[in-house]
């Protein structure tokens, strides 16, 4: 390759925009009031807005520096488009509409499965890829993408999700025989990725970035050698591609250990390696050096998972240490910046302290760009920029409420019997008074968060009504939805967290040591963003934060209502959190708060308390050697957190958005009374799953799969009830959906609660059981 290596760059953008431009022009378009070049006008004015603000930020115009990382849903959805791997379902769409049909499926097609991407919130389309499926140069958006760079004078960095990355986290096509693993179809696929760099560079690309993350986990169903065969096949094809792109492979969220020999060894030009969860090699073979010396390294040293500001001390030192294994380095953000926020000035009630240590996307291509001046002139050169920051960084550090005694004092003090309930036996005894049936029916807590609900909040924040008339408004909800419960005949209600803008923002906006952001929006899914907390300083709780509505809820029903509570490991998830302590230390922190409102709900005689833990699994480290210590902390802060509350007292917990296999002994050792848990899609595996680790509690498995607005019957419900009842004992089971119902509209959800009641009822009486 004779094109320079940039030497700097970051390794993709947000796409969503600083107003999220991008959410409400594709929502326009599927209300019909936007049409497909209305879409595709929006999405291009984002993208050149985009390379302009990079290079305004100190990108380089004509260097491949900036990245294509546009998306109007989801990457991997991107690349498995590009190489036509559609299931047969969605024959005869096209364009804008297939790409929708395979995220949000049709009136009559199901869409594609969304899970977890690594252990990010961001969540990803899952390819289904089958012995015969047809792998062909299908879709050019990116090639068009680089094409209108070009034309407004920028040679951009196009960026795929690589190929052994795509089948390593596509499933199995239906139909597919047993023994198959998509893996196995990498030789045919690889000539499509080959036609498509032989675009790219016809259209003018110097460089191409392909996203190999997969390389970095051990959470994926191929073993390290496989990987590690699949990676050389791979990369020796694409690098002996007759016409193509300068090639870096990216291996950002963690580590890429036994594969950076391999990708040492391939004929590529570059490799981006994430210095911030992994490391550089302590030890490489003579052929790896030799092969890693003959490739231009982009050092992931400016953190793309946070939002806190550089090190850049630190980041230089990595930098020089990185030198040593290859001439040229170039300055890079460890992963994507999609996880990010835009841009931190655009938030005016941030403390100035805070504010002094935060960086948001561009914030953080300033630094990588800063970084790169430091690199190629010397310490010096930046000597003024490197003095403010690390002042910065001092303050922010030393600021009030960062380390706070009493609430390390508290954290100090903890004993191993403060997250240690009586056994569970004594406390079944001690719940009988809850009075429920067998198979109690329940939900996971939200209903619909109607626009109107939202649309009040709104009101609220933009000092258009008063505090007073939007309480009014929470509580006439409440009662609806506590009506609508009593009317369905569900056994444990719920008061259907109208009142929380997010599950976790809620909560961290009622407790010290976090802030909230105005406009830090990040992509979770499609359109959906959430708008991630900072937990910057101790956390303690100065006041109960969800008791008077759980109270309220309470006192209009004769029936159990829950308690409602976001779980520590998932209010750290979603949050950007402090990374001057290790997160066991926050969590705890958090948890004890969490305890407290465990207390107080209790004192206003609620006899039943969820507590949520949706992300316990996606926070487990890619590398099984971290994941032990992850899991004892987890599971310590939950139990920390429910410890305290009293044997009659039902804890529940909630499990959903991912597959729980790998931590279903942590599941276990939570020891929640009733753990529901989604399971609707994998037609209760789940259970078989807990069985076997022992588990003798309390089980909701879901039956209502809540990310489609289908109506199952309910002899569909009782179908899974069934399968659900025939490995656990009836007296353990309880019925519920996969998860909470805000996504959802009433329509579907009334129709589907009938059913579910219903159903529960029939299985009773199959079994016959009393109700
Ligand atoms: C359960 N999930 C969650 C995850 N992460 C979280 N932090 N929270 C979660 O619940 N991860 C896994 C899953 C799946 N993820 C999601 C993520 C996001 C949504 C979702 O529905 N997002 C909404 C925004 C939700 C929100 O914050 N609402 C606020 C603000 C609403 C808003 O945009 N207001 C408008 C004005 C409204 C008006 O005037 O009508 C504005 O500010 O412009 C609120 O309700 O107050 C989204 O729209 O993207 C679901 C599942
Ligand atoms: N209680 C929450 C859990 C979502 S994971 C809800 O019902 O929305
Ligand atoms: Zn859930």
């Amino acid at each position: 390759m004779s094109v320079a290596f940039p030497g700097a760059l970051v390794l993709g953008y947000p796409r969503i925009g600083p107003n999220r431009e991008l959410k409400r022009a594709v929502e326009s378009y599927w209300a019909g009031q936007l049409d497909a070049d209305g879409l595709e006008a929006a999405a291009a004015e984002l993208r050149a807005a985009t390379r302009s603000r990079l290079v305004e930020l100190g990108l380089g115009r004509e260097d491949s520096s900036l990245p294509e990382t546009f998306s109007f849903s989801d990457q991997v959805l991107d690349a498995l488009l590009a190489v036509g791997a559609v299931p047969g379902r969605f024959a005869g769409l096209a364009g804008l509409d297939l790409l929708f049909a395979l995220a949000r499926g049709t009136a009559d097609v199901a869409p594609l499965e969304l899970t977890k991407w690594f252990d990010t919130n961001y969540h990803h389309l899952v390819p289904e890829i089958g012995p015969d499926t047809d792998f062909s140069f299908a879709d050019d958006r990116r090639v068009r993408e680089v094409a209108e760079a070009r034309a407004a004078g920028f040679v951009t960095r196009p960026v795929l999700v690589g190929p052994v990355t795509l089948l390593a986290l596509a499933k199995r096509a239906d139909g597919a025989p047993d023994g198959f693993v998509p893996i196995q179809r990498l030789d045919d696929l690889l000539p499509v990725y080959a036609e498509l760099l032989a675009a790219l560079a016809d259209a003018g690309a110097d460089w191409v970035q392909l996203d190999e993350p997969v390389l970095v986990s051990d959470a994926v169903a191929i073993d390290r050698a496989e990987l590690r065969d699949a990676t050389a096949r791979a990369y020796e094809t694409l690098g002996s591609a007759p016409r193509r792109p300068g090639i870096l492979v990216a291996t950002p969220y963690g580590d890429p250990r036994d594969a950076l020999p391999v990708l040492a060894a391939a004929p590529i030009e570059a490799i981006g390696l994430d210095l911030v969860r992994g490391r550089l090699p302590e030890h490489l073979d003579a052929a790896a050096e030799e092969g890693l010396a003959g490739k231009a390294i982009a050092a992931g040293v400016v953190d793309g998972r946070n939002v806190w500001r550089a090190d850049l001390d630190a980041a230089l030192d990595r930098l020089e240490q990185a030198g040593r294994f290859s001439g040229e380095i170039a300055v890079s953000t460890s992963t994507s910046l999609q996880h990010v926020p835009h841009d931190v000035a655009r938030e005016n009630a941030l403390e100035p302290a805070l504010v002094g240590r935060l960086a948001f996307a561009d914030q953080k291509v300033a630094e990588v760009a800063l970084l790169a001046r430091g690199l190629a002139e010397g310490r010096e050169a930046i000597a003024t920029e490197l003095t403010a920051a690390a002042a910065d960084r001092a303050a922010g550090a030393a600021a009030d409420g960062v380390r706070v005694a009493a609430v390390r004092a508290r954290t100090v003090g903890i004993g191993e019997s403060d997250s240690r309930r009586v056994p569970y036996s004594e406390r079944l005894v001690a719940q009988t008074g809850l009075g429920l049936p067998p198979l109690p029916t329940t939900t996971i807590g939200s209903f619909p968060q109607t626009p109107e609900v939202r649309r009040a909040r709104a009101a609220l924040a933009r000092g258009e009504s008063s505090a007073e008339a939007y309480d009014a408004r929470m509580r006439e909800e409440i009662e609806r939805v506590i009506r609508l419960q009593e009317q369905l005949g569900l056994d444990v209600l719920v008061h259907g967290e109208p009142e929380r803008n997010d599950m976790v923002q809620y909560f961290a906006e009622r407790l010290d040591g976090f802030t909230v952001t105005e406009h830090g929006w990040v992509q979770s899914y499609g359109s959906r963003c959430t708008r991630p907390s900072i937990l910057w300083g101790d956390v303690s709780r100065p006041a109960p934060m969800t008791v008077e509505w759980s109270r309220y809820a309470a006192s209009l029903t004769d029936k159990p209502v829950k308690g409602m509570l976001t779980g520590p490991v998932t209010i750290l998830a979603w949050s950007f959190v402090r990374d001057d302590q290790p997160l066991g230390d926050t969590a705890r922190q958090v948890a004890l708060a969490l305890r407290d409102e465990i207390a107080d709900l209790e004192a206003v005689g609620l006899g039943v308390i969820q507590v949520d833990e949706p992300a316990l699994r996606e926070l487990l480290p890619l590398e099984h050697a971290r994941r032990e210590a992850y899991l004892e902390w987890a599971v310590g802060a939950f139990r920390l957190a429910t410890g305290g509350a009293a044997a009659s007292t039902q804890v529940h917990t909630h499990l959903c958005y991912s597959e729980f296999g790998a931590v279903i002994d942590a599941v276990r050792d939570l020891d929640a009374d009733v753990t529901s848990i989604e399971a609707a899609r994998s037609r209760m595996e789940v259970v078989d799953e807990l069985a076997a680790a022992g588990f003798d509690h309390g089980i909701g498995p879901g039956v209502w799969d809540i990310h489609s607005p289908r109506v199952p019957s309910s002899d569909e419900l009782v179908g899974l009830l069934e399968l659900a009842a025939r490995r656990i004992e009836p007296g353990r089971l309880w019925v519920n959906p996969d998860c909470g119902l805000k996504t959802r509209g009433y329509e579907e959800t009334v129709a589907t609660l009938r059913n579910l009641v219903d159903a529960a009822a029939r299985v009773r009486a199959e079994l016959a059981l009393g109700a």
